[in-house]
């Protein structure tokens, strides 16, 4: 079982019990905050012989003086026949009122401690404690796994919003969650009797009645050497006994001392198990000190949202689970396919593949990527491998390329298809990463590596010509993703730009769906979305959705696209066909990578076309006005100047610092976009050296025109467009 299955079933089973210790624990961090409200610490360096005097002046019948461990002094007694406890000023000794034990329930503690069931209760919370242990060793390996190790730690959280919260609290408290699972499981070996804490017997001494009179607690030299922050409790020598004698207990340890001489009768050292568990207590608590409580209490707090998010990744993820229908058993199986994915769209196109070769008459057997082997019969074998984090294996493939590295290569052919996102520097890494190694140790290929951006159905289609070529069979590809729920979006308003012959292009703009509260948290309705993320719209006819940036957020109160008539396009030509009041089917599709990070940097935008869409988006929520420089390409101003009195409106209301734009089919227009940029390309360098984000959003030919100029502008910096997005401050979205 790997670490991701580990942490899933611990994480889902007893998980499901430690947000009971989390919150109680939560609960009982309040105690130390509100005893440091109560009454005030004493100072560190006060000789307990001076507090003694003190307190011997105003608590005449004190029996034991307490040094709290959030540093208040109580002082034991009676008055009269009554007990009673007090808090007391160690500055002066003055009574400042009546010790209150704890204002939380007491069911609050056991509940924490051994969940209402007594000592089998107990057990059941050391063995929760073990969980949530093992539940941060494996999050840890997890969490270094989808960064990318301990250098890319701090870097921006990819993903779904559950995966982000995830990941993101993760990296804050796991550390302290750690803490307190090990520091639980120390207070639980005692209290279960794994752990004796001290096997010493007290000794038996008395004080030696010689006639004299009592020496004050002030002259004891013991309590005139030692200072309060040590200590932990004083009893004083009864008045009825006359062998009775003070004792002292400190953080070293515990002695006896004679109420007539003042000698150390006896003294017995703290043993190593009673320092540790004193240690394991601070820190479990946070008695000593209320920040650490405020501290621990988040932590505590913070293991409910851990769970709330693991579920609802366990959740999507469970949607996509690999639901493979008819494998063939591997040792008769002449097709093998390997599927390394982490999110699960991977296996669907698995699945598709294999229906394709089983209705050419093959018999396919398909299994997860670590699985990798041939047999007698194999005669083709197709690894379809997604990349995570920078450029690794999806989890549960990551000690496949280590296993394939070590087999024998056969005469088998082996072809890689890699699936992936230009977004990510390192683009379909780990599928080039195990072709390379597949070549190394020598095994054929049908089909040289082929890698698809964005699971593109397209993309893939187009491999499975290539391969019924290499095949010599009649082999078609149609992938059909499963398409997440959709909602119905009524359009409201739409702005058209002419064509050559009739409207070519339109911004269309949808109302918010009206959605009952909560529906967000529920998982329906529309999620919520950013300019930049994509919209999924099927179309009538169709179960493939098209993807198109938004040019809004979900505060801006509507979803807005720039769309274009496609040739032939069945999506373009049903959303173009929409009159206000008609509506469409659609679902979100968060584009993180492409999103802009919160900061004051300056960004430099550049779209041609209908490209613009997501940065005019950016632009509208500029509120914070943060330096935007828009690089705009278009054909001709008349016609395709899409957002044009928007951006005029922006650029006077300050969202927009610059703007500069390239009109490729007009006399003057100053031709594409990257012309634009050589010709600012000073400008543009200082830009970058201030730190500029990038943003390209168009053509993917417009996109690696655009780098190349940049490639070229950014060389006396020694920077260029891919050190840029290694860097995170550079990224596409094209199409
Ligand atoms: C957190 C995260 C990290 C990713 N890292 C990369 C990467 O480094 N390189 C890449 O080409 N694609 C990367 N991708 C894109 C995925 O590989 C791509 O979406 C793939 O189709 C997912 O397949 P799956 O659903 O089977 O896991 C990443 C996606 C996510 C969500």
């Amino acid at each position: 079982m790997g670490w991701k299955a580990i942490h899933r079933w611990l994480g889902l089973t007893v998980g499901t019990l430690a947000v009971v210790l989390g919150i109680t624990g939560a609960i009982l961090a309040f105690d130390p905050v509100q005893q440091a409200w109560q009454a005030p610490a004493a100072p560190a360096n006060l000789p307990v012989a001076t507090l003694v005097e003190r307190v011997a002046r105003s608590v005449p019948g004190a029996e034991e003086i307490r040094h709290l461990p959030s540093g208040a002094i109580v002082v034991f007694g009676f008055a009269g026949d009554q007990p009673q406890a007090s808090y007391v000023d160690p500055a002066d000794g003055h009574v400042l009122g009546p010790w209150q034990p704890s204002a939380l329930p007491r069911w609050v503690k056991n509940l924490h401690r051994s969940l209402l069931l007594g000592d089998a209760g107990r057990w059941g919370a050391a063995g929760i404690a073990l969980t949530m242990g093992l539940l941060c060793v494996s999050a840890l390996v997890l969490l270094l796994r989808r960064m990318g190790g301990w250098r890319r730690l701090a870097a921006r959280v990819r993903g779904t919003l559950a995966q982000r919260i995830h990941v993101v609290t993760g990296r804050v408290v796991l550390a302290i969650l750690c803490i307190t699972s090990l520091t639980a499981l120390t207070m639980s070996a005692s209290t279960l009797g794994l752990v004796t804490l001290d096997t010493r017997t007290e000794p038996e001494v008395f004080s030696v009645v010689t006639g004299k009179p009592d020496m004050p607690g002030a002259q004891l030299a013991t309590l005139q050497n030692l200072q309060v922050q040590d200590l932990r409790k004083l009893s004083l020598p009864g008045a009825t006994d006359p062998e009775d004698t003070w004792k002292v207990v400190t953080v070293q340890g515990q002695g006896w001392i004679d109420r007539y001489s003042g000698q150390m009768l006896a003294w017995q050292d703290a043993t190593f198990a009673q320092r540790i568990y004193d240690l394991a207590v601070v820190l479990h608590t946070g008695e000593t000190a209320w920040p650490w409580a405020v501290v621990l209490g988040l932590a505590g707090a913070s293991v409910l949202l851990f769970w709330l998010s693991g579920v609802v990744i366990w959740w999507q993820a469970r949607g996509q689970a690999p639901r493979i229908t008819g494998n063939t058993p591997l040792a008769q199986a002449d097709a093998l396919i390997f599927v390394a994915s982490e999110g699960g769209s991977t296996w669907g196109f698995a699945q598709t593949l294999q229906d394709a070769l089983m209705q050419g008459g093959h018999r396919v057997h398909t299994s997860a990527l670590e699985n990798f082997q041939t047999t007698a019969a194999t005669r083709q074998v197709f690894v379809l491998a997604a990349t995570y984090g920078e450029g690794q294996a999806p989890a549960h493939a990551s000690h496949a390329l280590a296993h394939i590295a070590k087999l024998k290569a056969s005469a088998v052919p082996v072809s890689v298809l890699g699936f992936g996102d230009r977004q990510f520097p390192a683009f379909c890494a780990y599928a080039k990463a195990l072709d390379q190694a597949l070549r190394a140790q020598g095994w054929p290929a049908l089909l040289p590596l082929e890698c698809i951006h964005q699971q593109s159905g397209q993309q893939f289609a187009r491999w499975g010509v290539a391969l019924a070529q290499a095949l010599g069979e009649p082999l078609v590809l149609e992938h059909v993703p499963r398409v997440p729920p959709t909602t119905a979006l009524t359009l409201v308003a739409r702005q058209d730009y002419s064509g050559a012959s009739g409207p070519a292009t339109a911004i269309l703009r949808f109302a918010w769906p009206a959605q009952g509260p909560g529906a967000h948290l529920r998982g329906h309705g529309l999620a919520r979305f950013e300019a930049g993320d994509l919209v999924g719209i099927v179309p009538p006819g169709s179960a493939v959705p098209r993807y198109y940036s938004l040019a809004s957020g979900w505060k801006d109160g509507f979803l807005e696209i720039c769309v274009r008539q496609m040739p032939g396009g069945l999506c373009s030509t049903h959303l173009l066909g929409l009159h206000e009041g008609d509506s469409i089917a659609a679902f979100i599709r968060p584009n993180p990578g492409f999103a802009l990070p919160r900061s004051r940097r300056p960004v430099l935008l550049i779209g041609a076309g209908t490209g613009v869409a997501p940065l005019a988006g950016f632009i509208r929520r500029n509120d914070k006005r943060s330096p935007m420089h828009l690089y705009f390409g278009g054909r001709d101003p008349s016609r395709d100047f899409y957002f044009a009195p928007e951006i005029q409106r922006w650029l006077a209301e300050g969202r927009l610092a610059t703007l500069q734009t390239a009109f490729s089919r007009v006399p003057g227009g100053g031709g594409y976009v990257q012309d634009a940029l050589r010709r600012d390309a000073e400008r543009v360098r200082g830009l970058v050296a201030q730190g500029a984000i990038v943003r390209v959003c168009g053509s993917r030919a417009m996109a690696q025109g655009v780098a190349e100029t940049l490639d070229a502008v950014l060389a006396p910096l020694q920077l260029s467009a891919s050190a840029l997005k290694a860097k995170e401050r550079y990224a596409e979205d094209v199409f």
